[in-house]
């Protein structure tokens, strides 16, 4: 029985889950489990195998047996599928939309389960995903759930991929993250909402700086008062 403490951050896209889950390890000194990657990862596999998006049964082996590895070169951490490096291409808001329709499957989450619990390994694990408190870890250490207003989160977004170079529009960016949402919040297992025992936070109005401050005050206490 795997007894390592875990934390895990969920909310909806943009709100600042991996900026936050990558730093908080960092500091911690912990491991740090990605979970969207591995259902982006899925969709771009989907589209290489032309499997269609809503074929359950047909995505249900490709899940099980996806090849993917979180490989560490020269200090960044990389993902490759099937042998090709999938760090950039699958982080695009296309393969974030397939993302969320092959996500809403329940046997399609149902088989990548176990990959993800695997994470879980001393001195500890940082989770970041939708349903990572609710599901995949209900007994974690610490929930957070970080959220923030859906225009501020495609402001995030628009910033992001005009430092990488891409080209594109905030108003389709907005669009697009309301209706990932809206798949997200509505999905019949595992929907995007906090746990019931999370710490809610609204980032809206902070900076990256506050909302770390807060959650490792957050993290600190659960982890000393357990
Ligand atoms: N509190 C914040 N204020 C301003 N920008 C932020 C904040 N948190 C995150 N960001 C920026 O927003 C973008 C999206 O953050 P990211 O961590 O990828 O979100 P998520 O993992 O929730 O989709 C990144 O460019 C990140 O630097
Ligand atoms: N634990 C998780 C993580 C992601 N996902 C799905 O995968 C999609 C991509 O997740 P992501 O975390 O990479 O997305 P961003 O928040 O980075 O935009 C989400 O829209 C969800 O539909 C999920 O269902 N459960």
């Amino acid at each position: 029985m795997q007894t390592a403490p875990v934390i895990t951050i969920d909310g909806p896209s943009g709100a600042g889950k991996g900026t936050i889950s990558a730093m908080l390890a960092d500091r911690l000194g912990w491991h740090f489990l990605d979970s969207g990657a591995i259902y982006r990862v899925l969709a771009v596999a989907s589209l290489h195998h032309q499997i269609d998006a809503q074929d359950e049964l047909g995505l249900v082996p490709l899940a099980s047996g996806l090849d993917v590895s979180f490989e560490t070169q020269s200090g960044s951490s990389r993902i490759i599928l099937e042998g090709e490096d999938v760090t950039d291409s699958i982080r695009t808001e296309e393969v974030g939309a397939v993302a969320s329709q092959v996500a809403s499957l329940p046997r399609v989450r149902e088989a990548l389960l176990r990959r993800q619990r695997a994470f879980r390994d001393d001195p500890g694990l940082v989770a970041d995903g939708r349903d990572m408190g609710t599901v995949v870890f209900p007994s974690a250490e610490a929930k957070i759930f970080l959220t923030a207003s859906a225009e501020e989160r495609a402001t995030r977004r628009y910033k992001q991929l005009k430092d990488k170079g891409l080209d594109v529009s905030i108003e389709r960016l907005l669009t697009d993250i309301q209706a990932r949402d809206e798949r997200d919040i509505n999905r019949s297992v595992a929907p995007l909402m906090p746990a019931g025992d999370a710490l809610v936070l609204d980032s809206t109005q902070m900076s990256i700086s506050q909302v770390l401050d807060t959650v490792m005050k957050f993290v600190e206490d659960r982890l000393h008062n357990k």
